[in-house]
């Protein structure tokens, strides 16, 4: 794989898919940690004199402009810790971004429109992917994946328009493939591997290939309840996958013949609406009331994980435990997070949530192996996958 080095940008437009998905507020970020990790790589080729030209995404918009889902706050942002000004254009490749671009001097920055506003980016469709990649293309000489936690989504801006344009992998992507390969590789053991989130259909899925790698899974956040029904357990209305209570059933079978434990919380933070001021009170996992929602693991659950993770020589950790934006339901998550600290373990925490989680609730970055910006794309690089984002860069 090329990096920045391979590649003279001086005085030519680089087209830069970085991964901004960061946890806001109304109009505030409220952790910036993506937008910091990104500011490497787009520093550097604004150094060297390219007219950078940022794409990212933010949450989940539905193919269409949602002011809701704007890049500009981001934007700011990254203007202040560039400590020099952040073009911001109003679309993603339309008249503002042709503007914006235009009006670049070597070294100079603009961030594009999210880039989910546009249907085609996310489509299953290639031709439909490739003609926005061929519009996202136009707009650049160079093009720089640097996006670790989107390069498992086969998109436009992650793939399409990485084979239409000489093209590198950024400092980001490289930092932590350097990290992550190393999980890949030579694991020690006993390796446990904790789940949690709310990307429960995403999640599920990997599961299936970790059970021929972890020693030990432990399950906490949103997947709970696929695996408590699984069991025959009322779960409320806590999030649930159910059509995938067969395919969990399996995990669990499959799970015993191989000797892997799985870990399961025994008591529930349940709560009777999606928010702080709710009402609230653990209960036992099997005795979730029918008109509750399961929003943390209990303290049970988080002195039970602390025991399983103690003696772990590989951790890794994708999702928070709970709701941890709100306090009543951040008891989980801060558990888990502790045993990491405590442990000797060579410990890895990936995902935009989950390395924010571990930065709001105050712990030390530094206490930590390895803050991946990936959760999903850091669990699919484990198992052993191509990733789209990766696998465009290569050649
Ligand atoms: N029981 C629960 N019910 C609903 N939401 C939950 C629950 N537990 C955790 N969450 C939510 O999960 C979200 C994070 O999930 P997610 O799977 O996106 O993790 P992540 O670390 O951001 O990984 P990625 O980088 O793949 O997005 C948090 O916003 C948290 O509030
Ligand atoms: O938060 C993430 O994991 C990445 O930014 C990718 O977002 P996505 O899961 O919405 O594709």
């Amino acid at each position: 794989m090329k990096t920045i080095d391979d590649l003279d940008v001086a005085g030519k437009r680089v087209l830069v898919r970085a991964d901004l998905n960061v946890p806001l507020d109304g109009t505030a970020i409220t952790d910036d940690g993506r937008i910091r990790a990104s500011v490497p790589t787009i520093r550097t080729l604004a150094e060297r004199g390219a007219r950078v030209v940022v794409t990212a995404h933010l949450g989940r918009p539905k193919g269409e402009p949602n002011s809701a889902y704007s890049l500009a706050p981001v934007a700011a942002r990254l203007g202040e810790l560039l400590g020099r000004p952040v073009a911001f254009a109003t679309d993603t490749v339309g008249d503002s971004a042709r503007a914006t671009v235009a009006s670049l001097g070597d070294g100079d920055v603009a961030l594009l429109e999210n880039v989910r506003f546009n249907a085609a980016e996310t489509s299953k469709d290639d031709e439909e992917r490739g003609l926005f990649a061929d519009a996202l293309a136009s707009l650049a000489d160079l093009y720089v994946g640097d996006g670790f936690g989107a390069v498992h989504r086969k998109h436009a801006s992650v793939y399409d328009v990485a084979r239409k344009l000489p093209h590198a992998a950024g400092l980001l992507i490289a930092a932590e493939l350097d990290v992550l390969t190393r999980l890949t590789e030579k694991v020690e053991r006993p390796y446990a591997v904790v789940l949690g989130g709310s990307k429960v259909s995403d999640k599920l899925g990997v599961i299936d290939n970790l059970l021929g790698k972890a020693d030990r899974i432990l399950i906490g956040g949103g997947m709970v309840f696929t695996f408590l029904a699984a069991q025959g357990r009322e779960v409320g209305t806590s999030l649930l996958e159910k059509d995938q209570l067969d395919t969990v059933r399996e995990y669990l079978r499959r799970a015993e013949e191989n000797g892997v434990e799985f870990v399961l919380p025994v008591d529930i933070v349940a709560a009777t609406a999606f928010a702080a001021d709710a009402d609230h009170s653990v209960v036992a996992a099997d005795a979730i009331p029918a008109d509750r929602m399961g929003l943390d693991i209990g303290p049970d659950s988080g002195d039970l994980f602390a025991e399983k993770l103690a003696d772990a020589r590989t951790v890794f950790w994708n999702g928070p435990m709970g709701v941890f934006e709100m306090a009543p339901y951040a008891g989980g998550t801060r558990a888990v997070a502790q045993a990491l600290v405590d442990s000797d373990a060579f410990t890895v925490v990936g995902g935009g949530d989950s390395a924010a989680a571990v930065r709001t609730l105050g712990f030390d970055e530094n206490a930590f192996g390895h803050i991946s910006t990936g959760g999903g794309a850091s669990l699919e690089y484990l198992e052993g996958k191509t990733l789209p984002g990766l696998d465009a860069l290569e050649g």
